[in-house]
């Protein structure tokens, strides 16, 4: 194997204590060549390929012959009743089996004298374990439906016999005869009854970890608003009896993990995707042709020109963008399991699902959300028209001639898409843009000439009668519900009324401005809450910061599901500054280490990472884990950025630049949208952001680098750049109580046992140097550290941490002691120390100079 070769390759001493690790465990053990040749030849591709084939034709053997038996069974009954030598080998004896005296002789043994049509069983058995040999491909993880078979056919066989050990004896068979009447004899026949049903549910129970608590318990998911509001009513009382339990649950769920049913793998998630949506439908707005034909009937001339229609929505979702990936430089460690060994491992314990930390998790139920305004809307023929002819009269007042007009109607705005006549200049248009905005004399009027890669000029005009875009109807929609975005946000409608979702993930950061009361709160909660619906706690975690301390407070009752925190922290909601900072600066560190990992683990994303750990291809036991995506949310940060400078500003630009291919995404709110607020490092991390109103065009462009954003309605009317593109939009309105029912939803479930913890940060202004260190003094794994650093040539804490399974504290201190022993370099920033001893032979007799 490659991967292997390339360890053996790089030193020795690793190879050979590799080799032994891998014969540790096999079946022979010393050093007897016989049984090495015996063990090549069993693994010898050709021996598997037929021992495959035969265990398939011994499953369709068994097939023909049981399925035989069913029908001729009783011609063959007697002539089996001699002995089977005689049966077998007497010409004389014809037997009527499809497969001949075998197929006889094989269905008697297994149906008619042990287990029955139980037996058939084994035809799936065999076939299973014939397919794996031969195409290496698990069915079903093989163990367990040994397991599950052993119980299935004993049990098949008493319950056959129970009923039918008179009439049809050979459905049960002979065991199943026998120890009916057996258990009859000691029991009673109703005391049997009860026993089969008994062992049947304890199995289930055992197996498939049937939950009886469940049964009577009503579907929160579809229950109705009222329901949801009496349950939290009773919250305190519920989270009480919940906090008592829930660590000795949790880790018990832990430890049975591996014995769960693919049903119940399944992620969560499923339940809410399946919700009728029929908002999307119902919002489309076709003006009807007899109405325009009527309308044109009655125009003049000129007026024939123009019409309404409405644009077809199209699909304005988030296009898939390119993965940025890290690169990888030389593979440091392998993964020593060959792909055979990792593929049975997932074929025996099935998937890694990191849900099951709390399988019982549901997603809060589309229920809570209230629904605002009609959900549909109501076209005002009258409006349009007016509309239509103050722009048409506006334009003729700069002498200019249109060619068709149309109107597409949005939720808050209409976009009015016109086509100039022939040898109109757009740029003619778009340098009145000032003046035909004061025509048309209405507050939120914004000119987009042209619009890109359209050759028309939209006008947009504010309806007169807005429509409220309610959380609920966007998160229902099924654009929404059946998107695979890894961190799916739903903002709310384009102008067209299209639900607008996009991929956080790929954005990969937001920032956010707007003045005060513009909808900036609003908006944030809109993208908290998708994620919520959408996520389990095991896959996301957020990190809030709120120096106000309002508007992100109701979130710390989701602390112990979804927020993470430093250690030795009482709130997860970050409120004061130094906080801030040592959030941050632990952030970077967390950065680094998922940086490691990805290397180690010969990835390039997060995504792929998580993906190969699933499917338990990076071991646990080398410091592997499910990374969960990390959302960092700073409200108020203009407050912050002039409290704190730089010391937040780098670390932010820091994380801005690297995070997004290890899954921290940051969302950056901010009242005050000046340049030395969204400074150019910040700007230059931040392709995505979002404009709601703002008071000044100066202010719109620091925020999107063009104006337009001062000409917004408010109330969550903004603007999404995305680089190029600039979208309206209008934000999705979720009112407080919402936000804390939703969160009251979810802190009322079974949490872990506490918030996600970041990694300790010391601020080096506090930590000691190197040149403090006491060398006297080493630590007692010091040594070992030594010899990995050594190994890998990497002087990197993370990589002491992970191998000696240490603390971001001891690790660092190891470190500084390695530095003060000369064994590695000073600090030098993201980089990896240098390793100054080049192999292990001179480190050793470094460290017996030491001593
Ligand atoms: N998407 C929306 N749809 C309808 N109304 C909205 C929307 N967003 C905000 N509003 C209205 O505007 C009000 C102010 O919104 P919000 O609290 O989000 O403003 P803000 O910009 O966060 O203000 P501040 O910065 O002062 O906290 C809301 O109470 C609501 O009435």
């Amino acid at each position: 194997m490659a991967k292997n070769q390339f360890k053996s390759d790089k030193t020795e001493t690793p190879a050979s204590e590799k080799e032994s690790k891998q014969k540790k465990g096999k079946l022979f053990k010393g050093p007897k060549q016989s049984f090495q040749s015996f063990g090549s030849f069993i693994k010898d591709e050709k021996t598997k390929n037929v021992t495959g084939l035969l265990f398939i034709l011994l499953s369709a053997f068994l097939l023909v012959a049981f399925s035989s038996f069913l029908f001729t069974w009783e011609a063959d009954q007697s002539k089996l009743e001699l002995s089977l030598g005689d049966f077998l080998w007497d010409p004389e004896i014809v037997a009527e089996n499809w497969l001949g005296k075998f197929g006889a002789a094989a269905s008697h043994v297994f149906i008619y004298k042990w287990f029955g049509i139980a037996s058939f069983i084994f035809v799936v058995l065999t076939f299973l374990v014939g397919f794996k040999i031969l195409f290496k491909i698990s069915l079903l993880p093989i163990r367990r439906s040994f397991r599950i078979s052993f119980f299935g056919i004993i049990f098949t066989s008493l319950l056959m016999s129970y009923f039918f050990n008179q009439s049809l004896f050979f459905l049960g068979g002979g065991f199943g005869y026998q120890v009916n009447i057996w258990l009859q004899s000691v029991i009673g026949f109703i005391g049997t009854g009860f026993l089969i049903i008994f062992s049947f549910l304890t199995f289930l129970t055992i197996s498939f970890n049937l939950s009886f608590s469940g049964i009577f318990k009503k579907n929160e998911t579809s229950s109705d608003e009222e329901t949801i509001k009496t349950n939290t009513e009773a919250t305190a009382e519920k989270v009480n009896s919940l906090h008592s339990n829930e660590e000795v649950d949790l880790e018990d769920e832990l430890a049975i993990e591996d014995e769960f049913s693919e049903e119940e793998m399944m992620p969560t998630l499923k339940k809410e995707s399946k919700q009728p949506e029929d908002d999307e439908q119902q919002q489309e707005i076709i003006l009807e042709p007899t109405a325009v034909e009527e309308k044109e009937n009655q125009t003049t001339e000129e007026d024939k020109a123009f019409s309404f229609e409405v644009a077809q929505p199209e699909d304005s979702s988030g296009e898939e963008e390119e993965e940025v990936g890290l690169e990888i430089e030389d593979p440091i460690e392998d993964d020593e399991l060959s792909d055979e060994e990792l593929d049975s491992r997932v074929a025996e314990f099935g998937e890694y699902d990191p849900t099951l930390d709390l399988p019982n998790y549901k997603n809060p139920p589309i229920d809570i959300l209230k629904e605002y305004g009609s959900g549909s809307i109501k076209v005002d023929k009258e409006e349009l028209e007016a509309n239509k002819n103050r722009i048409v009269k506006t334009l003729e007042n700069y002498n200019i001639k249109i060619d068709s007009i149309k109107a597409t109607v949005g939720p808050t705005v209409t976009l009015y898409e016109i086509v100039p006549a022939p040898g109109v200049r757009i740029s003619k248009i778009k340098n009145l843009e000032d003046d035909i905005a004061l025509s048309l004399a209405a507050l939120g009027i914004r000119i987009i000439a042209p619009i890109p890669g359209r050759g028309t000029i939209g006008i947009e005009v504010p309806n007169q009668n807005p429509d409220i875009v309610s959380m609920r109807s966007v998160i229902a929609s099924e654009k929404f519900q059946t998107c695979k975005y890894e961190l799916p946000v739903v903002m709310g409608k384009t102008i067209s009324n299209e639900t607008f979702v996009f991929d956080l993930a790929k954005m990969p950061h937001l920032l956010m401005a707007g003045a005060t009361g513009q909808g900036k709160s609003v908006g944030l909660n809109a993208v908290l809450a998708s994620l919520l619906y959408k996520k389990h706690p095991a896959q996301l975690k957020f990190v809030l910061v709120d120096p106000k301390k309002v508007e992100l407070t109701l979130f710390n009752k989701i602390e112990r599901h979804f927020l993470a925190k430093l250690p030795d922290t009482e709130d997860a909601i970050i409120t004061d500054n130094q906080k801030v900072i040592n959030t941050l600066n632990s952030l970077c560190i967390e950065m680094d280490t998922r940086y490691e990992l990805l290397k180690t683990a010969f990835v390039r994303n997060i995504k792929e990472y998580n993906t190969k750990f699933i499917k338990r291809k990076l071991s646990p036991e080398k410091g592997h884990k499910y990374l969960p995506y990390i959302v960092v949310v700073i409200d108020e940060f203009a407050d912050l950025i002039m409290t704190a400078g730089k010391e937040v500003e780098q670390p932010i630009a820091r994380i801005a630049q690297l995070a997004r291919a290890i899954g921290i995404h940051l969302i950056i709110a901010t009242q005050r949208p000046s340049t030395n607020i969204i400074t150019g490092s910040i700007k230059a991390n931040f392709p995505a952001r979002i404009a709601f109103r703002v008071t000044s065009g100066i202010d719109s462009r620091t925020i999107l680098d063009s104006g337009g954003a001062e000409q917004l309605i408010g109330r969550g009317d903004m603007l999404l750049s995305n680089g190029s593109d600039l979208i309206r939009l209008q934000c999705a309105f979720i009112d407080t109580p919402e936000v804390e029912l939703l969160t009251e939803f979810i802190g009322n479930q079974r949490a872990y046992p506490d918030a996600f913890l970041l990694p300790e940060y010391i601020d080096e202004n506090g930590g000691g140097a190197a040149g403090d260190v006491d060398l006297a003094d080493r630590d007692a794994l010091f040594e070992d550290a030594a010899r990995i650093i050594v190994q890998h040539q990497q002087g990197s804490a993370s990589l002491l941490q992970r191998r000696l399974k240490l603390g971001y504290n001891r690790a660092g201190r190891i470190v500084d002691q390695l530095e003060a022993a000369g064994i590695i370099g000073p600090f030098e920033g993201s980089k990896a120390r240098q390793v100054l001893i080049q192999d292990e032979a001179s480190l050793e007799q470094y460290l017996n100079n030491m001593d």
